[in-house]
């Protein structure tokens, strides 16, 4: 059975981790339309664009230019009350449980809207207030959250991420992670940030490499200096420096998001270019194949395993090998590993 053709059906059945996915950009265009109508029919004056205008669903080439003010001048705004950040994270849940993702890890940015009368306190705890509601409607898929702090932030409010995250660390926060428009900011200020995290157990994930302004030696230098469990995209690294990477493999995970690191054009070439033909062929990193923001990028977690095979001769117990070798790196503990792989042994037993 083990040369079966693998096809979408497969890659949907395998049971999945996905480690990098952004809260606000994993809200599918259909659920941030529903937001719309909803404010739409309350509020006869609301002349917010709909969303099936402004993220037309067959378009997913954004480049890294046009990607980031979606967010600040669009998206943000859609989904500025507690009522739509309830709805569309329960949606997100809903949405990686149906694609067969059993383990997940969402990040979002703590972020305040006075209007609303929503502070980063009440953001947090209202993502896990769903998180934790919907842990308790089904036991097929297990989420914790990681808190970002983004690369414009000053050294207070990126430390106001940090102690957010130790806050309710108790709730199921495991990391910090360091996010957002990587030609803006300065990494460098962020050390006593990421020791802060560090010393109270947090684990520490880092946007690594995303173009070329944000890899200078310097930059990468700093960021492997403040110790990440694991590293997101990994797209412009020099060769000395994943050497290094890579003899740290057990201590450091690989996000890899092939669908956003082609569409907006982050890699020469296509599919077939992306490194991650390089991590999973010679090395023996854990990698993880991860959306990014699937709601702008469209492409699922078992999309991108179906690209896997595609693109770089996976068969099906390829395919069931890198799901196991993205389970090595999650932060939820040891026994979140063990159901994993108890998941898994039972999947290759029945259909390889
Ligand atoms: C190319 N890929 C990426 N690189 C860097 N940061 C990204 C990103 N995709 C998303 N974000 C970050 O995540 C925020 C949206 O989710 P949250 O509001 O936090 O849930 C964006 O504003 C950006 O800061």
């Amino acid at each position: 059975m083990a040369n079966h053709v693998v096809d979408a059906s497969f890659t949907k059945r395998l049971p999945k981790v996905e480690l990098h996915a952004h809260l606000t950009g994993s809200i599918s265009v259909l659920t941030l339309h529903e937001i719309w109508k909803t404010r739409k029919a309350a509020d006869a004056a609301f002349s917010m664009q709909d969303p099936l205008v402004a993220l037309p669903l067959d378009k997913v080439s954004y480049d890294i230019v046009s990607f980031f003010p979606l967010f600040d001048s669009y998206i943000y705004d859609l989904c500025s009350s507690l009522s739509a950040i309830r709805f569309a994270t329960e949606q997100v849940l809903r949405d990686f449980q149906a694609d067969g993702v059993r383990y997940l890890e969402l990040r979002t940015t703590p972020r305040e809207n006075t209007l609303q009368g929503v502070t980063k306190e009440l953001y947090v705890s209202t993502v896990l207030d769903v998180i934790d509601s919907f842990s308790h409607q089904q036991t097929e898929m297990s989420t914790y959250l990681i808190i970002s702090v983004d690369r414009r932030n000053i050294l207070e409010q990126a430390m106001q991420a940090v102690d957010l995250a130790i806050q309710f660390q108790n709730r199921g926060v495991v990391g910090v992670d360091l996010c957002g428009n990587p030609a803006k900011g300065d990494v460098s200020i962020f050390r006593e940030v990421f020791d802060k995290a560090k010393a109270a157990g947090l684990k520490i994930t880092l946007h690594f490499a995303e173009i070329p302004e944000s890899s200078t030696r310097e930059e990468l230098r700093t960021l492997l200096s403040y110790e990440p469990d694991r590293l997101g995209h990994v797209v412009n690294v020099p060769d000395d420096i994943r050497d290094e990477i890579v003899s740290r493999q057990k201590d450091i995970g690989l996000e890899l998001c092939m669908s956003c690191n082609v569409h907006a054009k982050m890699i020469p070439g296509s599919f077939g270019d992306h490194h991650f033909g390089y991590y999973w062929k010679d090395t023996q990193c854990s990698i993880s194949l991860c959306t990014d923001d699937v709601g702008i990028f469209q492409s699922s977690v078992s999309n991108e395993y179906l690209l896997a095979a595609k693109h770089f001769g996976l068969g099906r117990d390829d395919l069931a090998k890198l799901s196991r070798r993205a389970v090595d790196s999650i932060f939820g503990g040891e026994a979140e590993k063990d159901r994993m792989r108890k998941l898994l042994s039972a999947f290759e037993k029945k259909e390889l």
